[in-house]
C-alpha cells in the first residue's frame, strides 16, 4: 500500500472485503492496435461476490455503519444495480439486514436474479431515473426507525465522502504497484455513473501530486456539470480527511450513448473484441463503454501515451442485457 495515503485513511473504520491487491495488466494487442501503451488495473477482480468497484468504497462504507451501530443497510438503483446488490450481499455477511430500493422491470436475469438467490429483501418502483427513488429510500428509513431498527442509508453508487476514501486508497495501491513496475500513466480512465469512483481517484492523485490526468468516461447516470459534481465530492471529501491540497479538475467525455443503460452495437463489438484479443469481460451498460471510448480517444491521441483503465466489473450486466447486445451485433 501507500504510506501517506495509509496514514490518512489509518483513523476511519474499514471492513476488509478484498484481502489483496488487484493486479495491473498489460493488454499488448489492444496497445498495439490503438498506438498507445494501455493497462488494465483489475478491480473486477475485488473479489468480494461480483467484484468491482464498489467493494472499495464498502470497506469504508460498511466500517462506518458498523461502528455507528447500524443493523440494516439500505441502498438504491436500477434492478441491474451492481452496487445495490454487493452492498446488501456484503452487509449481510456482516450480519447486517439489508434492503434495496430498486427501480424497473422484475426479471430473474443479471444482478436482479442475484439479489433474489440470495434472499435479499427488494423494493422495486417504476421510476424514470434512480434520484427519483431517494424519497422512498428515506421514507422507508423512517419506517425502520419507528420500528426501533437502526438504518444506514448509502447512496446511490456509494457516492458519499465515506464512499470515496475507497479510491483514495484504491489510488495509494495504484501508486506503489507503478513505482514497482517503473511505470507512470498520463491518465486513468474509469467508467462514471454515481462519479464516486472518479472523486477518489481525483482526490488521490491530487494527495499525491501525481502528473497522472483522471479521466472519465460519462455513461449516463446523471446529466448536467458531471466534472464539478466530482470535484465536489472530492473537495467534501478532503473536509473529512483534513487535508488541503489542490484538487486537479477531472475530465469526464460522455459515452453513454444517448441514455444510461442503452444498449447500443458500437460497444457490443468492443466488448467481443476485447474479450477475443485479451480475455477480459466488459459489460455494456458501464465498462464496455468507457472502454470503447478509451480506444477512440486514445487513437486520437487525446489519453497520452501510457494510460490505466480501471475495469470497475459490471459482469451480471452481460446476463442482463446480452441477448439484447446479441440481436443488434
Ligand atoms: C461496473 C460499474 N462500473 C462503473 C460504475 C461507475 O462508478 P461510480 O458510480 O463510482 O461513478 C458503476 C456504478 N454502478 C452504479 C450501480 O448502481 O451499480 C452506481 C450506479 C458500475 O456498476
Amino acid at each position: 500500500m501507500h504510506p501517506k495515503i495509509d496514514s490518512l485513511l489509518a483513523r476511519f473504520p474499514r471492513v476488509e472485503l478484498i484481502g489483496w491487491e488487484t493486479p495491473i495488466q498489460y493488454l499488448p494487442k489492444i496497445s498495439s492496435m490503438v498506438g498507445v501503451d494501455v493497462y488494465v488495473k483489475r478491480d473486477d477482480l475485488t473479489g468480494f461476490g461480483i467484484g468491482g468497484n464498489k467493494i472499495r468504497k464498502l470497506e469504508f462504507l460498511l466500517g462506518d455503519a458498523m461502528a455507528k451501530g447500524a443493523d440494516t443497510v439500505i441502498t438504491l438503483g436500477a434492478v441491474h444495480s451492481n452496487h445495490a446488490f454487493v452492498t446488501a450481499l456484503a452487509a449481510k455477511s456482516l450480519g447486517l439486514d439489508a434492503l434495496l430500493v430498486l427501480r424497473g422491470r422484475e426479471e430473474l436475469k443479471g444482478n436482479y436474479l442475484l439479489d433474489k438467490l440470495v434472499g435479499i429483501e427488494t423494493r422495486v418502483f417504476k421510476a424514470e431515473k434512480t434520484t427519483d427513488l431517494i424519497p422512498m429510500a428515506e421514507e422507508i428509513a423512517g419506517e425502520l426507525r419507528a420500528e426501533g431498527r437502526k438504518p444506514y442509508l448509502i447512496p446511490i453508487g456509494g457516492a458519499s465522502p465515506i464512499g470515496t476514501l475507497g479510491y483514495v486508497r484504491g489510488v495509494g495501491e495504484i501508486a506503489s504497484q507503478a513505482n514497482g513496475l517503473g511505470l507512470e500513466f498520463d491518465t486513468v480512465v474509469d467508467a462514471v455513473g454515481s462519479g464516486g469512483t472518479l472523486a477518489g481517484i481525483t482526490l488521490g492523485l491530487s494527495l499525491l501530486g501525481a502528473e497522472t490526468e483522471p479521466v472519465g468516461m460519462g455513461v449516463g447516470i446523471f446529466a448536467g456539470d458531471m466534472e464539478g459534481r466530482v470535484v465536489e465530492l472530492a473537495e467534501e471529501t478532503q473536509k473529512l480527511l483534513g487535508t488541503k491540497c489542490r484538487i486537479k479538475k477531472p475530465r469526464i467525455h460522455d459515452y453513454s450513448f444517448g441514455a444510461y443503460g442503452k444498449i447500443v452495437k458500437e460497444v457490443g463489438e468492443t466488448i467481443r473484441l476485447v474479450a477475443k484479443l485479451e480475455g477480459i469481460l466488459l459489460d455494456p451498460v458501464y465498462t464496455g463503454k468507457a472502454f470503447h471510448g478509451l480506444m477512440e480517444m486514445a487513437q486520437t491521441d487525446e489519453l497520452g501515451e501510457t494510460v490505466l483503465f480501471i475495469h470497475t466489473g459490471g459482469t451480471p450486466g452481460l446476463f442482463h442485457y446480452g441477448e439484447e447486445m446479441l440481436r443488434l451485433m
